[in-house]
């Protein structure tokens, strides 16, 4: 659940802040009040937290700390710039193909993140009778459970599932991202075992990594099309972000981030354990019909900002190389991980719904 003016201290001190003219502010809910309304709203941010920037003076509907600084998420219900009711705003830039889900809760992401799920599922097995759904580890899992809740219907023995990357660990180890997605979805999910692809348990990681790609090469292409280039195209992907912008086990600064040919990697030295992993590669992810990263929290604030608004160096920030051909790139944002974005002075941006 999210809190009250957190991440306050360390906002502040950032040069990334004091550049941003506004910051995305939004009435939450305590955990002892659950059905409270939610409003995200975007005001003024002027660094300084004194004066006003188009007109909103910048500690209006925000809280003002003892310091002078003007807290980026706030509950209060002062003016700002744009109020959207409803849990989820939507910011687009058409030219890059980029689209932002900004939600006021990690719930409303959730639900943005099963409908997501849904819509795509069925478009694809209208299309071609099955769905093939890729999954990412660490904190993404958890936000799988909103599907459980999901009110429309969903075809799971349609789905095929695989994983962007995997621990060489067992599948029943804490560290497994097929045990994560099970305990989160797939245990409680009608989806055949023989569609669902983990690792090959007590292999080195090479033989794990050759074995992963053989089975995604196993698949008809009915299932698992090819592009132009001859890369699966998996009709939608689901990716988190670490803090240092890795994707996958797609490390900054990896030789790994320019492989041009293979479909799955083998790592052996990942610098965020456990060391030994399998990877899908760039290629593979960009050639997805479709691409959504999930980023909640406010310990993601950072790497969101970085990504979304900073020019890095070609492999600082892999997540920056996602950029899938088919332009359909979503990022679902909470109001703690985008707190420190900068989306009113974004470029051509379009956002819906519309100011009130
Ligand atoms: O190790 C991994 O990290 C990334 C990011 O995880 P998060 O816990 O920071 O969200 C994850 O996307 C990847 O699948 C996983 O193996």
């Amino acid at each position: 659940m999210l809190r009250q003016g957190h991440k306050l201290q360390s906002s502040r001190g950032k040069s990334t802040s004091s550049q941003s003219k506004f910051s995305v502010r939004c009435n939450v809910a305590s955990e002892s009040a659950p059905d409270t309304k939610y409003t995200i709203n975007i005001i003024p941010k002027n660094g300084d937290g004194k004066h006003s920037v188009n007109g909103v003076p910048s500690v209006m509907g925000a809280h003002l700390m003892a310091s002078g600084f003007v807290a980026p998420v706030s509950t209060s219900t002062g003016a700002g710039l744009n109020v959207y009711p409803p849990e989820v705003a939507y910011y687009s830039k058409p030219g890059e193909g980029l689209n932002v889900m900004l939600h006021a809760t990690a719930a409303a992401a959730g639900s943005s993140l099963a409908k997501i799920v849904a819509e795509a599922s069925d478009a694809a097995i209208k299309a071609k009778g099955s769905f093939t759904l890729v999954l990412s580890g660490g904190s993404l899992p958890s936000s799988l459970s909103s599907l459980l809740t999901y009110k429309g219907n969903i075809q799971w023995d349609k789905f095929y599932i695989f994983f962007v990357d995997e621990r060489n660990v067992p599948h029943s180890s804490d560290d497994s991202n097929l045990k994560a997605a099970r305990e989160a979805l797939l245990s409680k999910v009608p989806i055949p075992a023989t569609q669902v692809f983990g690792i090959l348990e007590g292999q080195g990681v090479r033989e794990a990594a050759v074995h992963y790609e053989g089975q995604l090469v196993g698949l008809p292409t009915s299932v698992l099309p090819r592009n132009a280039q001859g890369f699966p195209v998996f009709d939608l992907i689901l990716l988190g972000v670490g803090p240092d912008g890795h994707v996958a086990s797609l490390f900054p600064h990896r030789s790994s981030l320019t492989e041009t040919k293979r479909w799955v990697l083998p790592i052996d030295n990942s610098p965020k354990p456990p060391p030994e992993r399998i990877t899908f590669t760039l290629p593979v992810i960009n050639a997805a019909k479709e691409v959504a990263f999930v980023a909640l929290g406010a310990g993601k604030a950072e790497v969101v900002q970085r990504t979304l608004e900073v020019q890095a160096l070609p492999g600082a920030l892999p997540a920056q190389l996602v950029r899938p051909e088919s332009g359909k790139l979503r990022w679902l944002l909470d109001v703690s991980s985008a707190q420190n974005l900068d989306i009113a002075n974004w470029d051509d941006v379009k956002q819906f719904p519309r100011s009130q």
